[in-house]
């Protein structure tokens, strides 16, 4: 498919949006996306299955918008290696709860630091018809360095990226390896495929 279409993502976060802006602004072809941002208050069911989350947050959004647009949600997690999964889905929540210091204390036990970002892209498009995206990016648990206004930024390392972490890095250089870079590498191969 060609041309210009509207996209309608679904967030509150505005530097997720930022960055989702900075990622989709440019593309390899003609086609293009114009991206209309909703706040909407979406329920987050807790889950540990990450696309039955964003799926379940796309679900909303789409009965909240009413059938015939395309729109898309994304959710992002964080895993640690040493807790099988956890928190994932839930780190908003150990953001929120504990603090970043706290949650870079829970690994003290464990020689082992390693953590995967993990974005997930859930897609309705305009047939009503769903469709799912992932991006991982691996890396460590390091004491916080960097601006903390965004999540974790400031708590995670990339293997990729030469010591530093997501907060100490450029946007570009961060979207070119993230998890949601990569997310939305897969999401734009599938619109402009
Ligand atoms: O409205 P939505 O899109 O749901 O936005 P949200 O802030 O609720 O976002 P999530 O449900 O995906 O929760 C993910 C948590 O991880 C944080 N986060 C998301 N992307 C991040 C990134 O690239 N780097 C650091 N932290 C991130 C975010 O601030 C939340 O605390
Ligand atoms: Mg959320």
């Amino acid at each position: 498919m060609t041309g210009i279409r509207d996209i309608i993502f679904v967030t509150g976060n505005l530097n997720k949006l930022k960055e989702v802006q900075m990622i989709l602004a440019k593309n390899e072809s003609d086609d293009d996306i114009n991206l209309i941002n909703k706040e909407l208050d979406l329920e987050e069911i807790q889950e540990l299955d990450l696309k039955e989350i964003a799926l379940a947050k796309c679900k909303q959004a789409v009965s909240m918008l009413g059938p015939g647009h395309a729109v898309f949600v994304e959710d992002t997690a964080l895993t640690f290696d040493e807790l099988n999964g956890l928190p994932g889905a839930f780190i908003k929540w150990f953001v929120k709860s504990l603090g970043l210091n706290k949650i870079v204390k829970l690994l003290d036990p464990f020689e082992n630091k390693g953590a995967t970002a993990i974005t997930t892209i859930a897609y309705a498009d305009e047939n009503g018809e769903y469709h799912v995206f992932q991006g991982f990016t691996k890396g460590r648990i390091v004491e916080s360095r960097g601006p903390t206004n965004f999540g974790w930024d400031s708590i995670f390392e990339p293997f990729e990226s030469n010591g530093k972490t997501y907060a100490e890095m450029e946007k570009l250089e961060k979207n070119s390896i993230s998890h949601r870079g990569r997310a939305f590498d897969e999401f734009k191969q599938f619109l402009f495929k």
